[in-house]
């Protein structure tokens, strides 16, 4: 079978792209394991695929590189925002699009009939330990909370964007060994359902640098739920102010982070790169 796809990415954090609407992927696991290798593969940190929904202009599926499906994914939404709309699939200037977390609001900005960047209502983050999912138990949220990885103790505060966050403030991010320190914390029993886990550094009230450990991919060049999870894990933490837009440096690119009463909404671009066809065997 020859399957169409587009190579997009928002602030480095990059996925392959697949029109589902005419045809079903039979095994977007194995797909995603596949074609996600940046040696063997296409390569990205995983896969998107958009597809018909009857309540919303589509519905995305997201895989992460070892197979396992995402719940919500914020830099991948907003390049299948900007695949519908430059693609001439749904032009309209604000679009809702389905995931297994909900229906969500993304406000494009376009330019030449090209979507360039945009702004997505990522909802209420959810602070209940056990709807994160940990197996902590514990009433309030964890915030600030003493957990222990190995022989160590780590103050985490823990944040669900419809997928789990476990976010912890550190005096120098870029010193961090994240290759061995971000699989302890996403195979960590107490996360049932596993975690992604970001390491913040604040820089103001108004601006934090980040580096993440995403659950399933590993360290991403970005993460717009985990920043979305820093922001509010700062705000909780009394680092920045809520209704006040948050700048979050990452690795590959800036977001911006506003989080109000009402919900977290995420501001950043979104990019193609280059489209391609691959033979796959939909067994
Ligand atoms: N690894 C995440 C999904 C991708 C999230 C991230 N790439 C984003 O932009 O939100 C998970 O399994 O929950």
């Amino acid at each position: 079978m020859n399957i169409p796809f587009t190579k997009m990415h928002g602030c480095g954090n990059d996925y392959i792209y697949i029109n589902c609407f005419d045809h079903t992927i039979e095994n977007p696991e194995d797909l995603s394991r596949t074609i996600s290798n940046r040696h063997f593969g296409i390569g990205g940190d995983g896969i998107v695929l958009i597809c018909h929904s009857d309540v919303a202009d589509a519905k995305m599926r997201m895989f992460n590189i070892d197979g396992s499906e995402g719940k919500m994914c914020g830099n991948a939404i907003r390049c299948v925002a900007k695949y519908l709309y430059d693609h001439n699939i749904a032009c309209k200037e604000t679009l809702e699009i389905d995931t297994l977390s909900g229906v969500k609001i993304i406000k494009l900005h376009t330019e030449n009939g090209k979507m360039l960047s945009a702004t997505v209502d990522i909802g209420e983050p959810m602070l209940d330990p056990a709807i994160i999912p940990t197996l902590i138990e514990e009433q309030n949220a964890l915030i600030n909370f003493p957990f222990q990885v190995d022989d160590e103790i780590f103050a985490i505060t823990t944040v669900s964007m419809g997928n789990p966050h476990c976010v912890l403030f550190c005096d120098d991010i870029d010193s961090i060994n994240l290759q061995h320190i971000g699989p302890k914390f996403e195979h960590h029993p107490m996360f049932p359902e596993s975690v992604n886990t970001e390491f913040i550094q604040i820089e103001s009230r108004n601006c934090i640098r980040m580096r993440v450990w995403e659950r399933g991919s590993g360290e991403t060049l970005a993460c717009g739920t985990g920043a979305c999870a820093a922001v509010v894990a700062a705000v909780l933490n009394g680092h920045c102010d809520k209704d006040t837009d948050v700048i979050v440096k990452l690795l590959g690119g800036e977001l911006i982070i506003r989080y109000t009463d009402e919900s977290v909404l995420m501001t950043g671009p979104a990019v193609q790169v280059f489209e391609g066809e691959i033979q796959w065997n939909n067994k």
